[in-house]
């Protein structure tokens, strides 16, 4: 993907806002000459390097590359654009219109153990997809998973705007994700590993089996402490109906010790999300088998 210079807006029309963030807002945007929708992440570069507003040119550029290296799947969101000027790069994202997972379950207040583990599986397929790149997401949560179209159940994961790309040589310490998700390394300041991701989506999947956030303290130190003595429960007021393969399956991703939490295959081969796969992919052998073949 070359960094086009010229106006953005030689090439498209910048219509509502889908979102902010800390350095980044986002627009839904249209492009002129297809008519074809995106949605405009506007990410503000520092003024100069001791400038705290904005992020480093590289910085910027290092989701771009990751998003480039990880397309195309399923369930990663994909670069189209990239453009430059003098204040700020401009990654030009597929739109994602179905709204984030966040908000599906927030109106459903809780799914089925079958629909949580439906969205579980689409995260773990493109975290895998990752994670076999050695690529760490690092800011795993609802809000980062967003449904493809609205009533439709296909998820994309966004934001890999503090993801790395693992060095062997160079232990990542210094990132920081969003407190309620983070796992025990991270407030340790210790490296950081693929089973970082891993302790996230343990994290996701309480809160999409119970609404209630395993960690969650009335602030953050309070939450930094529960996660770092690894203290969480489930309570019987949220998790009476929870089969116990699905308490397995996150009781395992909260391991404080990263090398012996569960990976993104232990999870893939889980009995709870196994069943699954082999029904979906059932599902994909039969069509072919079952289709006649079409002899010209
Ligand atoms: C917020 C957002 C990000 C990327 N694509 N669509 C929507």
């Amino acid at each position: 993907l070359n960094i086009i210079t010229e106006d953005f807006e030689n090439f498209y029309d910048i219509q509502d806002d889908l979102g902010s963030g800390q350095f980044a807002v986002v627009k839904r945007v249209r492009e002129l000459n297809t008519g074809h929708e995106f949605a405009a992440k506007f990410v503000r570069k520092k003024k100069c390097v001791a400038g705290r507003r904005g992020l480093k040119r590289e910085e910027i550029l290092r989701e771009a590359d990751i998003l480039s290296e990880l397309a195309p799947h399923r369930n990663i969101i994909t670069l189209h654009d990239i453009f430059e000027n003098k204040h700020e790069i401009i990654l030009v994202l597929e739109l994602v219109g179905g709204g984030e997972l966040f908000h599906y379950i927030a109106e459903k207040d809780t799914l089925s153990e079958e629909e949580a583990a439906k969205f579980i599986l689409q995260i773990l397929e493109g975290v895998h997809h990752m994670h076999e790149k050695n690529i760490v997401h690092l800011d795993l949560k609802p809000e980062n998973v967003m449904l493809l179209e609205k009533n439709k159940t296909q998820i994309k994961i966004i934001d890999f705007g503090i993801s790395r790309k693992l060095q062997p040589n160079e232990p990542t310490k210094e990132t920081f994700g969003t407190p309620e998700f983070v796992a025990p390394e991270v407030i340790a300041f210790e490296p950081v590993t693929l089973a970082t991701d891993m302790w996230s989506i343990g994290v996701i999947t309480y809160i999409l089996l119970s609404g209630a956030s395993p960690f969650l303290g009335n602030t953050n130190q309070e939450t930094f402490n529960n996660i770092t003595q690894v203290d969480y429960r489930f309570d019987e007021e949220f998790f009476a109906n929870t089969s116990d393969l699905a308490k397995d399956f996150i009781q395992q991703l909260f391991v404080k010790n990263p090398r012996q939490r569960a990976t993104v295959v232990d999870c893939l081969n889980h009995p709870w999300i196994k069943p699954r796969r082999r029904k979906d992919e059932e599902e994909r052998r039969n069509a072919q088998i079952n289709m006649p073949s079409f002899k010209s």
